[in-house]
């Protein structure tokens, strides 16, 4: 195939890698530098374009998509308030999108096991749950779109839960969760590429459930997977349909 990059840093450069690896050709790349030139750009010499940017960049790229029938995998995070009407857009102009917080097989398995666990202690109401998330300095959103994956599947299988709160750990604001509320802590530290964890605390003991992600290769190949299964399908589409243990 051939790939367009949308975002051609950390992760676009590594995509770039991945994709060449597997075979596949990059048509063009679009950062910050060269997006103000982007309607002369010849967007039809790729098959597909894999966005990795920034949140309000990837919902412009997604339009440019759209726009262009050219199908697109996004693996930005920070732009989920406006998913609906992205999914309602595709499907209304028939066009081919696959969205996913993160593309990596263990963290896909992570939040698939989160929701039988989740379902597993809902029930005893002496363990309190929360999410936890750390990232390098250099991240833009907060909470990570995995963390917000991972708690909407705590969320579902708790019936006095409706939604997640966060607190971005070096703020000055007081963030405490009320009984509805389930807490995300967010930790910006050095490089780290990603760590989720999971914790529910009772006063006689705690269950930890953690992802830890030692680089981001993992994030890069399911990218480039993910463009290959997209490819030749229509709709609108999450990573975790790529998955048999979802179906
Ligand atoms: N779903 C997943 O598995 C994963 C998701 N992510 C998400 O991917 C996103 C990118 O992460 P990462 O690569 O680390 O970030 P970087 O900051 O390294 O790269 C972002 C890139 O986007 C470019 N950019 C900025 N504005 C535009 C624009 N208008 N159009 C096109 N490109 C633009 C930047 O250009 P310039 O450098 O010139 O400013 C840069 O090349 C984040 O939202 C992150 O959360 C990250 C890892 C895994
Ligand atoms: O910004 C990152 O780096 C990452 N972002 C994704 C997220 O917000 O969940 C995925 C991964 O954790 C790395």
């Amino acid at each position: 195939m051939k790939i367009g990059l949308l975002g051609y840093g950390k992760m676009g450069q590594l995509i770039e890698r991945y994709a060449l690896k597997r075979g596949h050709d990059i048509a063009w790349t679009v950062d910050a530098n060269n997006r103000a030139n982007i309607s002369e750009m010849d967007l039809s010499s790729a098959d597909i374009a894999i966005d990795f940017s920034t949140p309000d960049a990837a919902l412009e790229n997604i339009s440019l998509c759209f726009e262009n029938n050219l199908p697109i995998v996004v693996g930005t995070t920070g732009w989920y308030e406006h998913l609906e009407e992205v999914k309602a857009t595709c499907l209304e102009a028939d066009q081919s999108m696959l969205y996913g917080s993160n593309f990596s097989i263990g963290v896909n398995i992570f939040f698939h096991v989160n929701r039988l666990l989740a379902q597993a202690v809902s029930p005893y109401k002496q363990y309190d749950a929360q999410v936890e998330e750390i990232h390098h300095i250099h991240k833009l959103d907060a909470p990570s779109g995995t963390a917000i994956t991972i708690a909407e599947g705590i969320l579902d299988a708790y019936d006095e839960k409706d939604r997640w709160i966060n607190r971005l750990d070096g703020t000055e604001d007081e963030v405490i969760p009320a009984k509805n509320e389930l807490l995300i802590e967010s930790l910006r530290l050095e490089e780290v590429p990603g760590t989720h964890t999971v914790l529910y605390s009772s006063e006689v003991d705690q269950i930890e459930f953690k992802h830890t992600a030692h680089s981001r290769d993992g994030f890069a190949l399911g990218a480039v997977v993910a463009a290959e299964w997209l490819a030749g399908r229509k709709g609108f589409y999450q990573v975790t349909e790529m998955f048999d243990f979802n179906k």
